[in-house]
């Protein structure tokens, strides 16, 4: 096969995974792992145009370059020294340290002996991790010799070799007709792709979006009458949405669009290229204008800038979107979980807090200004701690232009915006408030300035009320009403809850409101399709509770996906009894169980903790290494840290705030402070905080820092809510997408294979990919099959039983035993491309002919066979 460029120069080499990524050669499991042994060996050069200074003869020092990864836990910077000198070059030593053979054997099938009797090209890894397309010249007994672009001439061991496709394959749309399917055609194919600004690509059933960071010409209404009209069926989420409302159509069985990936990744921005699909296609009664405005205002109050995405969502989002029986959309309902309240009073360095207070800050017209005493952001304490008050590119006036119309259309009243835009003011201004110290044992009394007083004319409370809300704790002792004065810190918590706590019933309100104006109106058929844009995985240098939860919820959704994707798939085969051998694939259960057993998983743990008056972040920590060493998904810290194995990688978590976030207690003074405000909004926050409370409590209860009330707490709640969730999308039929981003620097263009591997790896895409070609993605029953295609036989034949009549009908026609199964129940056809590795001329016939999906499949063999049949 010729050596002809076929991608630009800067996609000749793929640049691969760290060298000391390996895989557990466990015959179950394929996973990556931190490796010291870095036993690196170096290609026999046996060619003189090796660059002295350069390619495999340089001294190879490899940094892993996403410091910001997620997954950086699962990455050592690698270090070694290679040296190609006379005495090496008759070594047979493998040039491929991190791809062993039985890797590559269990995973592709052994094809490189295939690959070199045919000459073809073949991906060879370089000492310094990077894949290079090289073309095999010859092979001897275990070695091959490979010629790399530039003239390098290599001799390596042949089994260390990786096929690469033919190239007819470069670029196609679903990674399951890569004939060779491994880690750098994989990567080659969706960079190839990535390129051409061709972001999406279809990995077997799941959806892959590589984020642009820039505008991409695929979407607009041309884009939609053409995935309407099936003129286009290139993988998009167009293309996906489609599907599912066909499904829900067609099977009448509610639908799921469930969008994951790391922060940053796309999932956003690709819930609203769905949103924008099912509107214009349902759309028609003036409703679908009014679901796409929630996302402007969502955005700004449940959004900030990030140091991984300038807008990035800080809570989880569930939009189930109805339609009536003529398929048009009728309401809809959001569902959210899970606010990250921190960052109301607190956030690092370079972040901001959510966009509306900037939003507020820039654009209030001069009447509500004056209305609320704004000032501009950087005079706020809350905005001002993290020395980052805009976002490059982003118009924080307009965009507050943007959420007034928003709020317009999705029918909260003038007068309810005023209220809440004084609620933000009041939140700013609280940060604004200070103490000063009034006696010898550090008591503090909040001083009656601007920020005070304007606090209290914000929400409509009496100032000296405000002063002892703030001040003090009125505690019942015995029989005694005791009032106690706080320090400077428990006033400064006491200031910073009050606001955490009116932010977020502000944004569940606000929640509440939009789904009211959305409401589902009688005319609903019960159908629906479901979106779900829950944050992305999540690790730090410092990660705290708000990861834990994040990532917790991360595992959970992780679980839904393998169950879909491996674990029904494959037990379907089982129950029917056909020949199947299992796949296995990364299952996260342990690392569920141990966040959720009881009584000794974390969230219990934590939960007994919080309701200890004495429990403190490190008696936490302790408890947590006391009970849980042993499990191999737990590692304890030092001092009160502790290690969780998620399956996208190892987080260390720093249990300091853990209890206090946990228990996120509003003290019942404050609460009651906001029920005796004359404003309506704080009222009904207050009566809000009280139901809570008074509900029944399921978890474990706490009384902690004199709060008279008992409420859930947050690790609890936000459990159920994933269960409930969890309830939810098992009722529907999943549609998986999986936004990876290219890079950390969110620019365009930029393709950070070490990056994307690590996302495909971490999400099980090439799993699915396997078992997808390996397995029967078309089946029917055999009822079916024999009502549609008995007329083929004979009558004699066509009078049998149903079974009977399928198998006769695949006899007939001498279909390959291995294209299908037959079940007890079904037959199940496989995927004719994964049956078909190695041949060109399957390559050619897969190109033309697939994707075919299920009934198309079965007509063109069906069709194909009959030919053969009748030749
Ligand atoms: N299809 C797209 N076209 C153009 N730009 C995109 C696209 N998808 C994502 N982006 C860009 O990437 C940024 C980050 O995307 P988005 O906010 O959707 O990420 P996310 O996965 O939801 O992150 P987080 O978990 O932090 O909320 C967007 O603000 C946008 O600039």
């Amino acid at each position: 096969m010729s050596q002809k460029p076929r991608v630009p120069p800067s996609l000749q080499s793929i640049k691969s995974m760290p060298v000391d990524i390996r895989f557990i050669a466990s015959p179950d499991s394929d996973r990556i792992e931190k490796s010291n042994d870095v036993n690196l060996k170096h290609s026999d050069v046996i060619g003189s145009s090796v660059p002295e200074n350069g390619g495999i003869g340089s001294e190879v020092v490899q940094e892993v370059e996403n410091e910001e990864s997620p997954y950086s836990g699962n990455n050592v910077a690698a270090e070694g020294r290679l040296t190609v000198d006379d005495e090496d070059l008759d070594s047979a030593a493998s040039p491929l340290p991190s791809v062993s053979a039985s890797h590559t054997d269990r995973w592709w099938g052994d094809t490189t002996s295939y690959a070199s009797k045919k000459k073809l090209q073949s991906w060879v890894q370089l000492p310094d991790g990077n894949w290079e397309l090289g073309k095999i010249l010859s092979t001897s007994g275990t070695e091959s010799v490979i010629s790399l672009p530039e003239g390098k001439v290599l001799k390596v061991k042949s089994e260390s070799l990786v096929p690469a496709n033919p190239d007819i394959l470069d670029g196609v749309d679903d990674l399951m007709q890569l004939s060779y399917l491994n880690e750098p055609s994989v990567l080659y194919n969706l960079q190839y792709r990535y390129q051409q600004d061709t972001i999406y690509t279809k990995a077997g059933p799941v959806l892959v979006a590589i984020n642009p960071f820039k505008k991409v010409p695929l979407y607009g209404n041309d884009y939609i009458e053409a995935y309407k009209s099936k003129s286009i069926e290139n993988p998009h989420v167009y293309a996906i949405t489609d599907t599912a409302i066909r499904e829900m159509i067609r099977d009448e069985v509610n639908q799921s669009i469930i969008i994951s990936g790391e922060s940053g990744a796309g999932k956003t921005e690709t819930a609203k290229i769905a949103m924008q699909y099912l509107a214009a296609l349902g759309g028609g009664s003036g409703i679908e204008y009014e679901i796409l405005k929630t996302n402007p205002i969502l955005e700004a109050f449940g959004n900030a800038k990030t140091s991984r995405n300038d807008n990035s969502s800080r809570f989880g989002k569930l939009i189930e979107i109805h339609f009536s029986e003529t398929g048009k959309i009728s309401g809809a309902k959001i569902q959210t979980f899970l606010l990250e309240k921190s960052r109301v009073v607190q956030c690092a360095e370079g972040e901001r807090s959510y966009h509306i207070f900037y939003q507020l800050c820039a654009g209030a017209p001069p009447v509500l200004r004056g209305k609320l005493n704004l000032m501009s952001a950087n005079e706020y304490k809350y905005l001002r701690q993290s020395s980052c008050h805009s976002i490059m590119g982003v118009d924080d006036a307009e965009q507050f232009r943007i959420v007034l119309e928003a709020l317009d259309i999705v029918h909260v009243s003038k007068e309810d915006q005023e209220s809440v835009f004084a609620m933000l003011a009041a939140v700013l201004w609280l940060g604004n408030v200070s103490f000063s110290v009034i006696d010898n044992e550090n008591h503090v009394e909040a001083v009656a300035d601007e920020g005070l007083i304007t606090v209290a004319k914000l929400i409509g409370c009496d100032i000296e009320e405000l002063k002892l809300a703030l001040s003090t704790r009125k505690m019942r002792v015995g029989n005694d009403n005791i009032v106690q004065k706080l320090t400077l810190s428990q006033a400064i918590d006491t200031r910073d809850a009050l606001a955490k706590s009116i932010y977020a019933c502000l944004f569940e309100w606000l929640v509440e409101q939009i789904n009211k104006s959305l409401a589902v109106g009688k005319r609903r058929t019960g159908r629906s399709i479901s979106i779900l844009d829950i944050y992305g995985f999540e690790s730090f240098d410092r990660n705290s509770f708000e990861q834990f939860c994040i990532n917790y919820a991360n595992e959970r959704l992780q679980q839904h996906f393998n169950r879909h994707l491996f674990k029904l798939e494959q037990e379907e085969y089982i129950q029917d009894g056909i020949d199947w051998a299992k796949v296995d694939f990364e299952d996260n259960q342990d690392c569920l169980n141990l966040f959720e057993k009881k009584p000794l998983g974390l969230l219990s743990l934590l939960d007994e903790e919080s309701t200890f008056p004495n429990g403190t972040d490190l008696t936490f920590a302790n408890k947590l290494k006391q009970h849980l060493n042993s499990n191999s998904c737990f590692r304890g810290e030092r001092d009160k840290a502790f290690t969780v194995c998620h399956y996208a990688g190892e987080v260390t978590y720093d249990t300091t705030g853990f209890l206090e976030k946990n228990r996120d207690l509003l003290h019942l003074d404050s609460i009651q402070l906001l029920s005796s405000c004359s404003c309506h909004l704080p009222q009904i926050f207050a009566s809000s905080m009280l139901t809570q409370s008074d509900k029944p409590v399921v978890g474990p209860l706490y009384k902690a820092g004199g709060a008279n009330s008992q409420k859930l707490s947050v690790a609890t709640k936000f459990k159920s809510q994933l269960f409930q969730l969890m309830q939810r999308l098992e009722s529907t039929t999943p549609h998986f997408i999986r936004c990876i981003k290219p890079n950390n620097l969110q620019s365009p263009g930029l393709y950070d294979q070490v990056l994307v591997l690590q996302q495909l790896r971490c999400c099980g895409v090439l799993e699915v990919v396997r078992i997808s070609r390996s397995g029967f993605p078309t089946r029917m029953s055999h009822q079916k099959f024999a009502r549609r295609y008995g007329f083929l036989l004979l009558e004699s034949v066509a009078s049998q039983d149903p079974l009977s009549v399928s198998v006769a009908i695949l006899h007939q026609f001498n279909i390959l035993p291995e294209m299908y199964q037959v079940g007890y129940t079904k037959l199940f056809f496989s995927n004719w491309t994964g049956k078909m590795n190695g041949s060109d001329f399957f390559c050619s016939v897969t190109c033309l002919t697939f994707p075919l999906d299920g009934e198309k499949l079965i007509l063109f063999w069906i069709c194909y066979l009959a030919v053969l049949f009748f030749r």
